[in-house]
């Protein structure tokens, strides 16, 4: 395979139409009963656009529990407009004049499964699809054992999509750990990452924090993770984690729910981002002579 290796450059500046708005992240109850959730989710991202949010992300997998054994049986036809999720999805934004970022339900697409992220414009279209591209998988003795892999099929496009409140780069969840991601993003220009996540209470509490804010700090963006709220009442044996979180281009946290239902609401100032970059500029200071990212999929359609 022949690859020419051409390094990444200085990241664009940034674009946007406005320089600070307000960001919600609907950290929601999630049950077995879909048409409910659906509703739920509706009505707080009304409130979110109530309380003047400009952009509201919600959890990965919210239509659903986040259990293996019974997703399929929640799946939705999206490109074949069969998806009362983000039918719902399109006409609240459209309502409401707001973007959203819209976590992730279960996809059915040609036979396969896959863990799938819309972003939903202003006018209700959808303006991205990000499929989960890392799917998640562990084996701790004793501890947890999961593997997305038996149910869904990784995606195989990165996504950094322009909206109304700028550049953003969608990962979800376990996207979230592969820093290179992350890293072509802020070079393709977006300002924010946002992450729907379900974390678990075995990596929650020892990585969650940490992953978010290394994703902030080594790029000088914003990150906002936004997860269903802990079940405690759950028999799943994957118990999620909560504390949605938006962080900020310093590593700082400007909001953050703890395990409960909540809408958190906190503000992005895009100013902060050229701020922090001109007082501490990493582009400028890294060694492009000893070490290089490659943007694989740029260069292979160029
Ligand atoms: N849903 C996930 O991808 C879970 C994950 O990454 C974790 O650490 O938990």
């Amino acid at each position: 395979m022949a690859l020419v290796s051409v390094s990444i450059g200085p990241a664009p500046p940034l674009q946007a139409k406005t320089n600070k708005y307000k960001i919600a992240l609907c950290q929601l109850q999630v049950t077995p009963d879909k048409d409910g959730n659906i509703a739920h989710a509706r009505a707080r991202i009304e409130a979110a656009a109530t309380a003047g949010a400009k952009l509201v992300v919600l959890p990965e997998i919210w239509n659903c529990p986040y259990a293996m054994e019974t997703l399929p049986s929640y799946a939705e036809d999206i490109d074949g407009g069969g998806s009362p999720s983000v039918s719902m999805l399109s006409e609240v934004a459209a309502a409401r004049k707001i973007t959203v970022v819209g976590g992730s339900i279960p996809e059915r697409s040609s036979g396969q499964l896959f863990n799938t992220c819309c972003v939903i414009g202003p006018g209700g279209e959808i303006k991205a699809k990000h499929r989960k591209l890392h799917l998640f998988g562990i084996d701790i003795p004793g501890d947890i054992t999961f593997r997305e892999s038996d149910t869904f099929t990784a995606g195989q496009e990165l996504t950094v999509v322009d909206t109304d409140v700028g550049r953003i780069g969608i990962g979800i969840c376990h996207d979230i750990r592969f820093p290179e991601l992350a890293m072509l993003y802020r070079s393709r220009g977006a300002h924010l990452m946002c992450y729907p996540s379900a974390f678990n209470m075995s990596t929650g509490k020892l990585l969650w924090d940490l992953m978010q804010k290394s994703r902030a700090v080594d790029n000088q963006l914003f990150v906002a993770t936004c997860s269903p709220a802990r079940d405690t009442n759950s028999h799943s044996e994957y118990m999620i984690w909560g504390h949605s979180s938006l962080i900020g281009p310093f590593g700082e946290v400007l909001a953050a729910a703890g395990h409960e239902e909540a809408t958190i609401i906190g503000e992005i100032d895009l100013s902060l981002i050229e701020a922090v970059r001109e007082h501490l500029p990493l582009e400028t200071q890294s060694r492009g002579d000893l070490y290089r990212l490659v943007d694989v999929q740029r260069e292979y359609a160029s």
